[in-house]
């Protein structure tokens, strides 16, 4: 374009540069959905394989960890909901062990906990003997639409379920009650025994009336506030024994018949690490390597599956799925993870937030999952435990394996512990080789709880989840594709997971800024796509490129943006009139990219609902909170600590009207201030 003003050469520039980048980020990200793929997991064909006629199964082993921090901001109920369902879900009993990780280390989430555990003991067998589902039972309770029924006794179905549901209406008063009954039985306990010691005036009391709890007391005191106590690890519930045991027969004070129902439970542990002031405890991926070195030395499943506290299973399937993928005689070995999409409940009707994210979830990652697999999106996701112990794919293992291994594996690699480096080999095997709780000493499980213990280690960084970076999901997965693994997307219906969105537009921006924040930092690391070797596939690597940069493109956009500015200064700009032939381009363009925006859509089986909210929130983003990750960025660089793990709050509210009020409680949020400022420049323009 010709212009008469040589002053105005620089926003000349910014034009042309910023074409350049919206042109090849577009290739660029088109590239990588050429080969779409869809994967459908056949649990009838892994069931012909691997059960048993005797009801036995060759299942192999699964730990799974979930995670929680505050039992305010991630209620309590929605924490204990999924326990819930993870304990009665459809996978052997004595095939899997559930961790629990609390990282506020209250003692409300151990008896919490402690509660679930009490009522699983009727719900499971509930759910197991009338093919109940989904099985957390406050979305099953409250679900409009249910399935036929499958169970094995329709007849005292409506009964049973009538019982059931008294029973969880107490079960969640009791949870309810749980925080006023541990202040005042804590209050009574130091009346009558902590009087004569000052220093433990202010204690919080376990149950018993007589130990005082080891994590944060409800009035912080030395040693056991948050961010400093000890660790604490109990199992909740044991092993079960490997024969089903027939439950109880209904009596008057248990009226629910379960004589012809298993009624084992599978094992559930409560861990919280050790807290120490001056150590960066690393949050979820901190907590998560702690969960991943304990369930070593006490279950040591090859595969295991993670969950964040609010997402609970919604198909009790969905575990069988995941294995399907993993035991898959194509490329079932060189996987790493297996990937669920994330679905929400909470979300109001036309999804104002862009809360489901169908575009990525739907569209994006199927893309991926064409090449090397999608990425690590934090929570629903199974793993193969070797992967995160840094091992090569059997594809890149040269042909004596054990040797590479040796050579791969450098001293201190792991950290300290003989029982945990011990227990490596055995987890590479899909069969069962656990060692019993009672072979592994206490002082070895606490030694793994330790702050001290990834010091000077590999562990965030080779081993593990990946931290010191403001997320840990996309990192972790790229890790895992960089050595060469590859990863598979797998959906389902009914919805594999369920969990619930942030509430409001603040908490949906912060989410937004973390994101973003953590994938340009990650561009900036030693886990810069650009730096990974051959193992990962050069799509792949053009896709995690797409997925470091894309805030980057905030800058041209919000230049143009303001560019009206220019009409307000009459006078000191020259503007051309667009000419023909290139109105007609630009017409020509935007069609065909809204063109293929419908085919994709079309394809994914979207909505055109879900894509306009994507373009909205893209625009809200790139306005509004990209600029302030580019500037992370530079904090990071100049040392400075940038954006932090901020816990995504999700609050709980009855009925639907009420919840859906919370939408509209826009908190004024500086973010938002770029975007205002394009906005009224605009008009005003
Ligand atoms: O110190 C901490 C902080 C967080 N968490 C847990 O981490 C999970 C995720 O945190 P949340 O605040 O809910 O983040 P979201 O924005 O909801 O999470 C999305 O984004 C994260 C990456 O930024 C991913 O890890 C998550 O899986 C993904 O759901 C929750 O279960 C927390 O309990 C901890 O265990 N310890
Ligand atoms: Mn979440």
């Amino acid at each position: 374009m010709r212009h008469r003003d040589s002053d105005a050469m620089w926003l000349w520039w910014i034009s042309v540069v910023g074409d350049l980048w919206f042109g090849v980020t577009w290739l660029l990200n088109q590239i990588t959905k050429l080969r779409p793929r869809k994967c459908v997991p056949s649990i009838s064909v892994l069931r012909d394989h691997l059960d048993q006629p005797d009801g036995g199964s060759d299942l192999p082993l699964l730990d799974v960890f979930i995670n929680t921090v505050d039992p305010v901001d991630e209620p309590m109920l929605y924490t204990m909901n999924s326990i819930l369902s993870i304990l009665a879900t459809d996978y052997p009993v004595e095939k899997y062990a559930t961790y629990f990780s609390d990282d506020g280390g209250s003692l409300v989430h151990y008896e919490g906990l402690q509660l679930a555990a009490e009522f699983a003991a009727s719900w499971v067998p509930f759910c197991r003997k009338h093919c109940v589902e989904p099985r957390a039972p406050e979305s099953y309770f409250w679900a409009k639409m249910r399935g036929e029924y499958a169970g094995s006794a329709p007849k005292e179905f409506l009964d049973d379920h009538r019982r059931m549901r008294a029973a969880y209406e107490e079960f969640k008063a009791r949870l309810d009650g749980l925080s006023a009954a541990i202040e005042q039985r804590s209050e009574a306990c130091n009346r009558a025994n902590g009087k004569d010691k000052e220093e433990c005036a202010n204690a919080t009391w376990m149950a018993d009336g007589s130990t005082q709890w080891q994590g944060t007391w409800i009035k912080p005191a030395k040693g056991h506030r948050k961010g400093h106590h000890p660790a604490i690890l109990q199992v909740m519930l044991d092993q079960p024994s490997k024969d089903p045991e027939l439950g109880m027969a209904a009596s008057s004070d248990h009226p629910l018949d379960f004589s012809a129902v298993d009624a084992r439970l599978p094992m559930l542990v409560y861990i919280a690490r050790e807290k120490r002031p001056g150590y960066d405890h690393q949050k979820k991926a901190g907590a998560m390597n702690v969960q991943l070195r304990v369930s070593a030395l006490l279950s040591n499943a090859p595969f295991i599956i993670n969950f964040d506290g609010d997402h609970y299973v919604n198909n009790s399937q969905a575990f069988r799925a995941a294995i399907c993928f993993m035991l898959d005689p194509r490329d079932g070995a060189d996987t790493a993870f297996v990937q669920f999409p994330q679905r929400f409940d909470d979300v109001d009707p036309t999804d104002r937030y862009c809360n489901h994210n169908r575009m990525f979830f739907d569209a994006t990652l199927l893309g991926l999952n064409g090449i090397q697999g999608p990425s690590f999106v934090g929570t629903g996701c199974m793993f193969r435990r070797v992967a995160l112990y840094s091992a090569d794919p059997p594809r890149w293992r040269p042909d004596d394996a054990k040797e590479a291994k040796a050579s791969r594996y450098r001293p201190n690699m792991f950290g300290k512990s003989t029982s945990f480096i011990n227990s490596m080999p055995a987890a590479a095997n899909q069969e069962r080789s656990v060692p019993s709780p009672a072979t592994v000493g206490e002082a070895e499980l606490a030694d793994a709880m330790t702050c001290a213990y990834e010091d000077g280690t590999e562990w965030g960084n080779d081993v593990g989840w990946v931290y010191n970076i403001a997320t840990e999901d996309v990192v972790t997965g790229f890790r895992l594709h960089r050595t060469g693994w590859r990863s598979t997307y797998c959906a389902m219906e009914p919805d594999a997971f369920r969990g619930t969105a942030p509430i409001n537009l603040t908490e949906r921006l912060y989410q937004i800024l973390r994101w973003s924040g953590g994938s340009l930092e990650m561009f900036f690391s030693r886990f810069c796509p650009l730096l990974a070797g051959r193992r990962l596939h050069p799509m792949q690597r053009v896709a995690y490129i797409n997925m470091t940069t894309y805030p980057v493109s905030t800058f041209f956009i919000c230049m143009y943006y303001l560019y009206p500015v220019m009409w307000l200064f009459q006078g000191e700009f020259y503007i051309q009139r667009p000419f023909q032939t290139f109105a007609l381009f630009v017409v020509v363009i935007i069609a065909t990219v809204e063109l293929i925006g419908m085919v994709e859509i079309r394809w994914a089986g979207l909505t055109l609902l879900d894509w306009v909210r994507n373009e909205q929130f893209y625009i809200i983003g790139t306005t509004g909170v990209y600029p302030m990750a580019m500037l992370h960025i530079l904090l990071r660089s100049l040392g400075i600590k940038g954006v932090s793990f901020k816990l995504t709050a999700k609050k709980l509210t009855g009925g639907a009207r009420e919840r859906l009020a919370e939408l509209y409680d826009v908190q004024w949020v500086p973010l938002l201030v770029p975007t205002v400022v394009v906005m009224a420049v605009n008009v005003a323009a």
